[in-house]
């Protein structure tokens, strides 16, 4: 399957879905590059959307996807959208018709273990849902957590992890808590039949075969934009 380079939206798990080596839509005949494209104009599109836009340019879509208008047309031909003259693309339409097409209509259930500041900042932001994922369990192993809510959801006993696993179907698991915690939490969400894991803790983690890890480490951002910093005052 592949891995894109951050699956924290729905454009990501779409870009799963056509992992390489496995046509996406054979019997429709799509290209294989159009398909790559898609998530692309679906994060876009829900770009657009959020900005309250409801129709747009092939133009518009085009720049905000980062490719030529030609191209973008010929790729939403094989869909059937055409858009209309003189008005362009229903927004949320053609981001329906795209996201059907490559399978993200349905939410994706993620849980969050380990409900600290991080926990706390993630399980608020809604972002998340408009991009096809719904936070369904907020777990902490500690119990003066379990007073705390955040939004809708309360925090519950990591000992419900099993259930909420199997009750909600979660794909997705992320873990904030602590490094010396990181691996016991991931092998038992493995083992409750989570397979994509979102690690925020400072550790490496060991999958079996068929789990997926994505690390998420902001200190190696800022180190690379220090790195650039650093060449920006030798250049002055
Ligand atoms: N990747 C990044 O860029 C980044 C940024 C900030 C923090 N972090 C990391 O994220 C993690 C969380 O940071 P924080 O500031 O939120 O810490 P925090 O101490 O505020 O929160 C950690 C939470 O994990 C809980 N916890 C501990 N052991 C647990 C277990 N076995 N099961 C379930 N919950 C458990 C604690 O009760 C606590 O609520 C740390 O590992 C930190 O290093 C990473």
């Amino acid at each position: 399957m592949s891995a894109t380079r951050d699956r924290s939206t729905g454009v990501e798990h779409a870009a799963r879905a056509v992992a390489p080596g496995r046509p996406a839509h054979p019997a429709r005949g799509i290209p294989e590059a159009t398909v790559a494209r898609l998530p692309v104009y679906l994060r876009a599109l829900v770009a657009l959307a959020e900005r309250g836009i409801a129709t747009c340019s092939s133009e518009e879509l085009a720049g905000a996807a980062g490719v030529n208008s030609a191209k973008l047309r010929k790729d939403l031909s094989y869909l059937g959208s055409y858009g209309t003259r003189g008005v362009g693309y229903d927004v949320e339409y053609l981001r329906y018709q795209i996201a059907r097409e490559i399978g993200v209509t349905q939410d994706l259930a993620v849980v969050i273990v380990g409900i600290g500041n991080l926990g706390h900042a993630l399980a608020n932001y809604a972002g998340f849902t408009s991009r096809g994922f719904r936070i369904v369990a907020l777990l902490d192993s500690d119990p003066d957590r379990w007073s705390e809510s955040v939004g809708d959801l309360a925090v519950v006993p990591l000992d419900r992890l099993e259930e909420v696993v199997a009750a909600e179907s979660v794909a997705i698991g992320v873990i904030a808590t602590p490094a010396s915690a990181a691996q016991p939490v991931c092998d038992r969400l493995v083992a409750a039949g989570v397979t994509s894991i979102l690690n925020f803790a400072p550790v490496v983690l060991s999958v079996p075969d068929g789990v997926d890890v994505r690390k998420v480490d902001l200190s190696i951002e800022l180190q690379i934009l220090a790195y650039h910093e650093q060449r920006k005052a030798v250049g002055a």
